[in-house]
């Protein structure tokens, strides 16, 4: 029978997987649920907000550990850290537990997992940080905007310099708080095959509620907890598609035609291919390019549940890819959704945080750079490429597309896109920019660049 201290336990057995053997947070996740399918969804809920929630907000829970204990965090034996962020972060971010179940389900974690000795060690630093947390907040932090915005959002230092380029401190301050909330869902509505009305009252009728998102009309978000994605209603009959706000923004800046030849170099899995297929009313040719034949499975299964038929699949490196039909053939738009360093999307992969570096992100650079070097390619006078990112960092953005203008002299970017969605979130004419902390949505980066006649 299942009870809530399970609940903290599995807990505390997936954060032992990501800390000790670096698994992914979603993996360790999904896999210590699938141990206890008789958890309620209470229980399970408690497991997924402690896990994601702890992973997110280490840094911030080191730094108490550092303050109240003995022993600073990195220090501790492995498993005791565990236990004593998983009291603090209950302590700390979540009003719904009691104190005292907060600080007793922690004891007695100490003691199940062969730390009875140190249960002790738990009590007593659980109950310092209460006792100091009456008068002020127990965290002390420096003056140094950077290391101060990083203990208290519980952010690399790095990634915090990265936001403070583009930003002002008290943004970067919003920014950072706006990506440790839970994430939100967004829904693309097929309109091949139904309404924005037809979804809105299905959704409804299951107690399920939405809400429009303004400049964009194809789409709902969704405002209560929902349940199984593909339970809902117009799953199967390929209603809709989860697609946040911010990636469908890139498809209309897109604005492909019906009758035109697309390329999507990096497609998997699907979420922007499956979208210019329905801005094209299914009309015209797609070819889904990426790297990866797992990821493009995707794509196909996106496409067929969404009864497109307009997308061709192409697996393959997009940096040495040529377009074959025939000599004379170039296409009319190519997307480029890079891969990039998700800086944008922090809410919702917790470890993107820890795992991303600088040096990774300059292979990233290089990357986007040979890719958009080789799509300028396939592309006929007068032709459109979007680039695109989920990243909020110059270096894979603005960088980018500087140095492809410079060696690029025929293209240039398409700076009068009034008439597109994407328009209200222009920095300067032609370059997108998509701020969480103002736009709640994703971080999002793109640009429409187009060939001379
Ligand atoms: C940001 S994701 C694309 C998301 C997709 N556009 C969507 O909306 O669902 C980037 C993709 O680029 C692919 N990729 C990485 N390197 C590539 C390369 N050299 N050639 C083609 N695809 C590549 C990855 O496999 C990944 O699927």
């Amino acid at each position: 029978m299942a009870t809530a201290s399970n609940s903290r336990q599995l807990a505390f057995l997936a954060l032992q997987e990501i800390y000790q053997k670096k698994a992914y947070t979603d993996i360790a996740l999904d896999r210590v649920l699938r141990s206890s399918p008789e958890l309620s969804s209470v229980e399970k809920s408690l497991t997924c907000e402690l896990v994601y929630g702890i992973v997110r907000r280490q840094r911030t829970l080191d730094s108490l550990i550092n303050l109240l204990g003995k022993k600073k965090a990195q220090q501790q034996p492995p498993n005791l850290r565990i236990i004593l962020q998983m009291g603090l972060y209950q302590l700390r971010y979540l009003d719904h537990i009691p104190v005292s179940a907060a600080v007793n389900t922690s004891v007695e974690l100490a003691k199940q997992n062969g730390l009875k000795k140190l249960a002790g060690v738990v009590n007593g630093l659980l109950r310092e940080y209460l006792r100091q947390a009456t008068n002020c907040d127990p965290l002390e932090l420096p003056n140094n905007p950077v290391t101060k915005i990083g203990i208290k959002y519980s952010f690399p230092d790095w990634i915090v310099e990265t936001f403070l380029q583009q930003l002002p401190a008290s943004e970067v301050e919003q920014l950072c708080g706006w990506f440790n909330q839970p994430a939100q869902i967004d829904l693309r509505i097929n309109l091949l095959k139904t309404s924005l009305e037809t979804v809105e009252k299905a959704f409804l009728d299951q107690g399920i509620t939405t809400v429009r998102v303004p400049h964009l009309s194809q789409t709902l978000r969704l405002t209560n907890s929902a349940g199984k994605i593909n339970q809902l209603p117009g799953y199967e009959a390929g209603w809709w598609m989860v697609q946040d706000s911010s990636a469908q923004l890139v498809t209309h800046l897109l604005d492909p035609q019906p009758g035109e030849t697309i390329v999507d170099a990096c497609a998997a899995p699907g979420g922007k291919t499956t979208h210019i297929a329905e801005l094209i009313k299914d009309q015209g040719v797609i070819y889904a390019c990426d790297l990866s034949e797992k990821r493009l499975n995707k794509v196909q299964e996106n496409a067929q549940r969404l009864q497109l038929k307009s997308i061709k699949i192409c697996p393959g490196d997009s940096r040495n890819r040529t377009v074959q039909c025939n000599s004379k053939f170039l296409v009319d738009r190519v997307l480029l959704d890079a891969p990039c360093s998700g800086l944008g999307t922090l809410h919702k992969r917790p470890d993107i945080r820890w795992r991303q570096t600088l040096t990774k992100i300059g292979e990233l650079s290089q990357l986007q750079q040979q890719l958009l070097n080789q799509a300028a390619t396939w592309v006929k006078p007068g032709g459109i490429i979007v680039y695109a990112t989920c990243t909020l960092n110059r270096l894979e953005n603005e960088v980018v597309i500087e140095s492809f203008l410079q060696s690029h002299p025929e293209w240039q970017i398409e700076s009068s896109v009034f008439d597109s969605p994407a328009n209200h979130f222009a920095t300067f004419p032609g370059w997108i920019k998509v701020f969480p902390h103002k736009h709640n949505m994703d971080g999002f980066f793109m640009v429409k660049l187009q060939r001379e006649f």
